[in-house]
């Protein structure tokens, strides 16, 4: 049974905002799967008719095998959410907020324990007025492990976060996932979501045009990574070509340089020159993350943190 799966979903605003439009989506048990896009893509919009916050203008959505809207009782007792904006109160406590979900959902949670997983066990008996933006984030993503839920699903959990909150949040979805929570997550970001998600999805405009792991993304747009070898001497006859995922190979001296059309090939290009001569140095440049989303999503800017990253094989 797939986590989430949703059929022709679609939400028009108004006759000029087509928000969310016809969208196929399937994410299994125990993935963690990212789903981006530029401001304004549709997340928000898809997240809110999962949660029945908003009604489809046509389509369905299933939540655990139920009907996002018949069913959304039971759906949200048994899953999990962080919404963009978490409402806290600022008088309260960390350990009331979650006092108070815990009693809401019917739980058994132990507070402190989840204070512990999302590394707030120190703070939690301090008004959360108090809190840093990373430190609320964390209580939001604690209020939403109460009762253990099957499914996460974060919109933009890393939001307005600084790199050392976005790691502290990475980590803990991580955590997450590795007891097999099914975590569905958003992000405008791509460079975010690339150690944590199994698979992404690309949203743009309202429509889903990409999904995958992030390495057939690479190999759907046959962008290519280079590697580029040191060696002692170049033997000849090398018949790089012949080795899958190799688009081309040229030798200058003691320079052997490779293209791959699947990045997952560098290593055995690297063993197979590597048993012919000794290597001395390995320079490797893959499809930039920028690249990738850019292509997909038209983008010309891109938060500056994403730049430059390349996508490791
Ligand atoms: N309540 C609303 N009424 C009218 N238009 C809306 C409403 N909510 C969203 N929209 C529009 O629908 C489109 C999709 O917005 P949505 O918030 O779903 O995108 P998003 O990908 O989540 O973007 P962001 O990352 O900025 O939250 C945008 O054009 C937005 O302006």
């Amino acid at each position: 049974m797939a986590a989430i799966q949703t059929t022709g979903l679609t939400k028009r605003y108004n006759r000029s905002v087509l928000a969310v439009d016809d969208l196929d989506l399937t994410v299994e048990e125990g993935e963690v799967f990212g789903f981006l896009g530029p401001n304004g893509a549709g997340k928000s919009t898809t997240i809110n008719m999962l949660l029945d916050f908003v009604r489809p203008t046509s389509g369905t959505a299933t939540v655990l095998g139920l009907d996002a809207q018949a069913d959304i009782a039971e759906i949200r007792h048994r899953i999990g959410v962080l919404p963009e904006q978490a409402s806290l109160y600022d008088r309260l406590t960390a350990r009331e907020h979650l006092k108070w979900v815990i009693d809401t959902k019917r739980a058994d949670d132990e507070p402190g324990a989840i204070l512990k997983r999302v590394g707030l066990y120190d703070d939690g008996y301090r008004s959360v007025g108090d809190y840093s933006k990373g430190m609320a984030q964390r209580l939001g993503l604690g209020m939403a492990l109460v009762g253990d839920p099957e499914l996460l699903i974060l919109d933009e959990p890393s939001a307005g976060l600084d790199p050392t909150g976005k790691q502290e949040m990475r980590r803990i979805i991580q955590m997450e996932a590795d007891t097999g929570t099914t975590v569905f997550f958003s992000s405008h970001i791509l460079g975010e979501v690339e150690s944590v998600c199994d698979r992404v999805g690309i949203m743009n405009e309202g429509r889903l045009v990409a999904t995958g792991t992030l390495n057939d993304l690479q190999g759907d747009l046959n962008l290519d990574a280079t590697i580029t070898l040191e060696v002692e001497r170049a033997p000849k006859n090398l018949a790089l070509h012949r080795l899958d995922g190799v688009r081309s190979a040229s030798i200058k001296g003691t320079t052997i340089t490779v293209t791959c059309t699947d990045p997952a090939s560098k290593v055995d290009v690297v063993q197979h020159i590597a048993s012919a001569t000794e290597v001395h140095d390995i320079i490797s440049e893959d499809v930039s993350l920028e690249q990738l989303f850019n292509t997909y999503t038209n983008e010309e800017q891109m938060d500056e943190e994403t730049s430059g990253i390349g996508v490791t094989a």
